[in-house]
């Protein structure tokens, strides 16, 4: 018998799982059959696509998973005749290699035992949930289209125990050792049907469950009155207690809700219900059905690059795979579900998915289709404000990835502005539609704080002219995004950090003229600042501020690239902002005629630092600024 360690973040895994985690435990049962079930799916697939495996296979083979109770035993056990694993599949799967998720998992633990026990599912870690009941797990498998079988034994610390041992067919036991207190639960005949039905009704494979049962001998009046005693004896039973239906074929007016969010759980490990079912059934030159869902709080691992895809692929009911990303487009990855072709071979391989042009079309109709219920959705805003907490950023992706749905993904996007207060949020429709008749553009501002933003004296010009500007504090993502949108119904997104000020009621020549007249000051400003800034110009885009920074158009090109290149890890210089000096403020005027030296340079300083601090940035000297301000004060009393 050979003697292994588990891994380490296993180990830490499996601590939490048998110290912290109390609440839900029965979910292991689910997690345990929902493994089951993909063993089979994948022997199912073999079956129908490797001739080797299917010789090996007896001819009536059909997949089941028992389950089976004994409360002597203080035992429960779940057996598959599935694909089954082999030395190498049992260590890397259940032992040393713990998968990307785990450590995540255990990171985002939160000591909340309810959170907490939903969170395994997510992350993938679903086997080890054992560990909440289990005083001993042995787990003896058998491969297909293998010779020896392996057997796996731990009681959930630092170690477990691999040997040879035989097996007949091929596919999985878990025989589960029960810690003493959970005995009666998990012996427990009602219990544990209770479990599988909650959770496992629609696995399209029969579940049974192996009980015994004890039976009183029927007597014969006679026996009775001569006082003889009825004999117990104990009988085996053996019952199917799922639907073992696939839920998606059957007509919709045949499915409730109740069952619809069942499933859902069944193939999310999601504890609440979704958010959004669709379910649709396409007939035609493609045959296919799917259903998919929206969960009520999007997927832990949405923002992850390694992110397992939701939506599971099937041909005429075979399982093909849950493991391709491409079968839905990168920004729907919250969807969960199923895709069921008619159309498609069995033996698709990713390669041939990537360019199958029935996968392309169901791709496509399901997208739409997708969409097509998020608008609806949309038309209550107090049922979408929910879905756009969750699924704004997604979407953002998507108006710029999705080419073909931009204008209907950007109809969807809900934004704050300066027109909106407390959580309420506008859409493009809205803003479009509020916007007076002169107005062509749709004008944003962007940065990391909703507040900072909200204040920055760019927006001056654009209040005066009572013109909404949209407030994207999701900076990582909208400094990116947005520039891509390009336009929504003809109106371009406009920048007002780089685009002109709005409504100027200024000629041409009347600009020069203040540029003129205010070149001096601006030299004079440009002098003291020197590298720290692009340029100094006046500007007519302020009322109250003395000032402000801005990019200008070539920059607002060139901080997309940099944003992006910092998002990948690459040290990226700030470019030197613009600095705008407002013509009408007493500081400026004051400015132009102020002879003293040392004023003139302090008071530069902090147009600019201050202008910076409005609009969010780091000021590179904070000791300096305030020592200027303490200067100037002084000159001010
Ligand atoms: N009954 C089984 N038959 C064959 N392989 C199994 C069985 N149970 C588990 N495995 C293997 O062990 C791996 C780990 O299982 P685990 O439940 O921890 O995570 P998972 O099933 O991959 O993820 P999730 O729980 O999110 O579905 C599985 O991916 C599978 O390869």
């Amino acid at each position: 018998m050979a003697k292994h360690q588990f891994q380490t973040e296993v180990g830490q895994l499996l601590h939490l799982m048998t110290h912290s985690l109390y609440s839900n435990k029965e979910i292991f049962i689910r997690e345990l059959v929902s493994n089951a079930s993909d063993a089979i799916d994948k022997l199912n697939y073999l079956k129908l696509t490797d001739e080797k495996i299917k010789a090996a296979l007896p001819e009536d083979w059909a997949g089941q998973i028992t389950v089976k109770i004994d409360e002597e035993d203080k035992s429960i056990t779940i057996v598959d005749n599935g694909i089954g694993m082999n030395e190498e599949d049992l260590i890397a799967s259940i032992g040393t290699i713990a998968k990307s998720g785990t450590k995540s998992f255990v990171e985002n633990l939160t000591g909340d035992a309810k959170k907490d026990s939903n969170l395994i599912g997510q992350f993938g870690v679903g086997f080890y949930s054992v560990f909440m009941v289990a005083e001993k797990v042995d787990v003896i498998s058998k491969k297909a289209g293998e010779e020896q079988a392996y057997k796996w034994s731990s009681t959930g610390t630092g170690e477990f125990d691999l040997s040879p041992c035989t097996k007949e067919s091929s596919g999985t036991v878990i025989y589960i050792k029960l810690k003493d207190e959970e005995v009666e639960d998990y012996t427990s005949k009602y219990r544990v049907e209770t479990v599988i039905k909650k959770y496992s009704n629609h696995i399209a494979y029969p579940i049974n469950l192996a009980y015994t049962e004890e039976v009183t001998e029927e007597l014969s009046e006679e026996d009775k009155k001569a006082g003889k005693e009825a004999k117990k004896t104990k009988e085996n039973r053996n019952e199917k207690i799922n639907e073992a239906t696939a839920l998606w074929m059957q007509p919709k007016s045949k499915i409730k809700q109740d069952e619809y969010n069942d499933f859902y759980k069944s193939i999310s490990h999601d504890s609440q219900d979704p958010m959004l079912t669709i379910h649709t059934k396409a007939e035609g030159v493609n045959e296919y059905t799917t259903l998919f869902y929206i969960p009520s709080i999007a997927p832990m691992d949405m923002y992850r690059a390694d992110y397992q895809p939701g939506v599971k692929l099937y041909v005429k009911r075979v399982f093909i795979t849950d493991d391709e990303k491409e079968l839905l487009p990168t920004y729907l990855r919250f969807v969960r579900g199923i895709i069921d072709s008619e159309d498609l071979p069995l033996n698709v391989s990713r390669e041939i998915l990537q360019e199958n042009r029935v996968m392309a079309n169901i791709k496509q109709s399901s997208v739409k289709k997708i969409l097509g219920e998020i608008k609806k959705l949309s038309k209550d805003e107090e049922k979408y404000a929910p879905f756009i907490e969750q699924y704004n950023r997604p979407l953002k992706e998507g108006a710029y990835q999705d080419f073909t749905n931009k204008e209907a993904i950007l109809e969807l996007l809900r934004f704050k502005s300066t027109k909106t207060e407390n959580a309420k949020m506008t859409s493009l429709s809205a803003y479009k539609e509020a916007a007076d008749s002169e107005q062509k553009a749709i004008y944003y501002i962007v940065g990391e704080n909703e507040k900072v933003l909200r204040n920055s004296p760019l927006l001056e010009s654009y209040k005066k002219n009572d013109i909404e500007v949209l407030i994207l504090d999701d900076k990582e993502i909208d400094e990116i995004v947005t520039p891509m949108y390009g336009a929504y119904k003809e109106w371009e997104f406009k920048d007002i950090t780089s685009c002109e000020a709005p409504k100027v009621e200024q000629t041409e020549e009347e600009k020069k003229e203040v540029e003129e007249k205010y070149k001096d000051v601006t030299e004079k400003i440009k002098e003291v600042l020197g590298e720290a800034v692009k340029e100094v110009r006046v500007t007519n885009r302020l009322s109250e501020s003395p000032s402000c920074v801005v990019k200008d158009a070539e920059d607002a090109q060139m901080a997309q690239m940099m944003q992006m290149m910092r998002a990948m890890g690459q040290e990226m210089p700030a470019s030197a902002p613009v600095l705008e000096i407002n013509p009408d403020h007493e500081i400026v005027s004051k400015l132009k005629d102020l002879k003293d030296d040392g004023l003139v340079a302090d008071v530069s300083w902090v147009l600019l630092d201050q202008a910076k601090l409005s609009e969010g940035m780091e000021i590179t000297d904070t000791v300096a600024f305030a020592q200027r301000l303490s200067r100037i004060t002084a000159k001010a009393l």
